[in-house]
């Protein structure tokens, strides 16, 4: 029998998942790991915790499948985008990684509009400007952290971490590095012009593949330590996102997904680059080879679920945490028994600023319309309508911009929840579909692997055979219509609001 590999780094923890080659999960195992906010705004992340991660969950999976590793015949890496590794001439961490939903860098954003101008950036790396993305985090090193920079030798994305402690390589691949905002997205390479605009040394960064191409092997070091054999390829993986797409079976235009994790996107395919000069979604090359994505990322989406579970929710969620019961089950029944539009209360989810649609670091979290008779299953639906209600905003984009979205796929830990499925779908006016494995990024990353390793012949053949939808949630138009009234104000507040959070911040 062969297997496949599938690593997904996530925010809060890393998937290690061991699939047949007809893809079926054999066994799966997650380790979690801690995220540090050191300041309001900031992000960050141990590079050793997600490593540390990898190595208990390849030796968990390993042990628990009892396969012959000689079987395993690629392995797959996804894993949350655009956060900077920093690693000296030894290849050693030089900092904690900051992640993607940091937003300490609307200085360095500007500095690289004065530096290169902002229709460059738009015309070489497809998107504005963004705090999100790699480059601006780099430049912030640059200015705050000189001596720091000074040392620094190699820069990874979070997943090419891994790849490298793995392989030895210094490599990473188009899915995940257009989200860096260095590359030239339409010929999908290293941008000469953008790199010597923002004075970043273009030897600094791995060297680039596609998606399914092979990058290198695992090294015996590494295979001494996670049980691996010696010699397994590694494929270039994707960003957890475009993974999730190749496990959702999202390969062609058309197609689309909604994820919900710690962050949610939304995710369509498009054999053209499709841009957004105003920089309310993302344009990035896909993992399968000759197409791009529009994407868009809310950056507390799961995460402002989980910090309900965690500030607000406490005795009961401890008390289900003992009892084997998973929390957010409890949460979304709670939520079921409140009416659409949570008896009037709108929570707009910006509890780390805010990506898409609106490129702003510096708005923040708000339930609107608070009243003395709303108790907690009225937040819990008002958070979980306030990420949807996002989901919505960004799938007019999508439409405004004539990407076509005729088939809606979910995914992600809140993808789970039949309820927020069903919320999604009223919503969007369109179904919304499981698919029968739940394991996205992880998935996605072992297909990869299996092209790499000449197993699956093309992507689009692969997904063909080995992606299957499950459950369906049709559109109920009454629902829109009571949704679309809450909407309506849900999209006027940030606009409303847009000065106050200035303000805000200048306190
Ligand atoms: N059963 C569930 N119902 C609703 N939401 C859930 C459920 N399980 C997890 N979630 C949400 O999904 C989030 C985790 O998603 P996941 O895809 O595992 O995260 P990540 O890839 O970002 O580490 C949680 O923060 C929570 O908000
Ligand atoms: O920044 C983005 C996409 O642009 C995020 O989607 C990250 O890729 C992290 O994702 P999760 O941990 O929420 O899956």
């Amino acid at each position: 029998m062969e297997y496949l590999l599938g690593i997904d780094i996530g925010t809060s923890g890393t998937k290690t998942v061991l699939f047949d080659r007809d893809a079926n999960p054999i066994t799966a195992k997650t380790f979690e790991y801690p995220l540090y906010q050191e300041q309001n705004g900031w992000a960050e992340q141990e590079p050793e915790d997600w490593w540390n991660a990898v190595v208990q969950g390849v030796q968990a999976v390993l042990q628990a499948s009892g396969v012959d590793v000689a079987d395993i015949k690629g392995i797959g890496l996804s894993g949350q985008m655009h956060g900077l590794v920093m690693l000296d001439e030894n290849g050693e961490v030089l900092r904690r990684s900051i992640i993607w939903c940091d937003q300490r860098t609307g200085e360095e954003v500007e500095d690289m509009n004065r530096m290169l101008g902002a229709e460059k950036i738009i015309q070489i790396t497809a998107n504005p400007a963004v705090t999100g993305f790699t480059a601006a985090k780099i430049l912030w090193v640059k200015k705050h952290e000189p001596e720091l920079y000074a040392k620094c030798a190699h820069i990874l994305l979070p997943k090419d971490y891994i790849r490298y402690k793995l392989t030895g390589e210094y490599a990473t691949e188009v899915s995940d590095a257009s989200g860096m905002q260095l590359m030239d997205v339409a010929k999908r390479t290293w941008s000469d012009e953008i790199l010597e605009g923002l004075g970043i040394e273009k030897r600094l960064l791995g060297k680039m593949y596609e998606s399914q191409d092979v990058t290198g092997e695992v090294h015996q070091e590494a295979a001494a330590l996670t049980g691996l054999a010696a010699g397994t390829i590694v494929v270039g993986g994707a960003g957890d996102n475009p993974a999730a797409a190749i496990g959702t079976g999202i390969v062609s235009q058309g197609k689309a997904f909604t994820t919900i994790g710690t962050s949610a996107v939304v995710y369509a395919v498009s054999d053209r680059m499709a841009l957004d000069p105003k920089g309310r979604v993302h344009t990035l090359c896909a993992s399968v080879p000759g197409k791009w994505t529009v994407m868009s990322c809310t950056q507390a989406a799961g995460l402002s679920l989980q910090w309900l579970r965690n500030h607000v929710c406490t005795p009961e969620m401890a008390e289900a945490a003992e009892k084997g019961v998973d929390p957010y089950e409890i949460m979304t029944a709670e939520a079921a028994r409140v009416p659409i539009g949570s008896e009037k209360l709108i929570y707009l989810p910006y509890l780390m600023g805010e990506r898409s649609p609106h490129p702003d670091p510096d708005c923040r979290g708000v339930f609107f319309g608070l009243s003395a008779m709303h108790e907690r299953p009225h937040l819990i639906r008002s958070v979980m309508e306030g990420i949807s209600f996002s989901q919505w905003e960004c799938v007019e984009v999508f439409r405004e911009m004539g990407v076509p979205i005729e088939d809606m796929m979910i995914c992600g830990g809140g993808g789970r929840s039949p309820f927020w499925r069903q919320m999604l779908a009223d919503m969007y006016g369109c179904s919304v579909s499981t698919v029968q494995s739940d394991q996205g990024g992880a998935l996605g990353a072992a297909i990869l692997a299996g092209v790499g390793a000449g197993i699956y012949s093309d992507l689009e053949t692969a997904c063909d055979a080995l992606v299957r939808k499950k459950d369906s949630s049709e559109p109920n138009m009454a629902a829109n219509g009571a949704y679309a009234k809450y909407f309506t104000l849900y999209k006027e507040l940030y606009r409303t609001l847009f000065q106050s959070f200035k303000d805000l911040k200048n306190i």
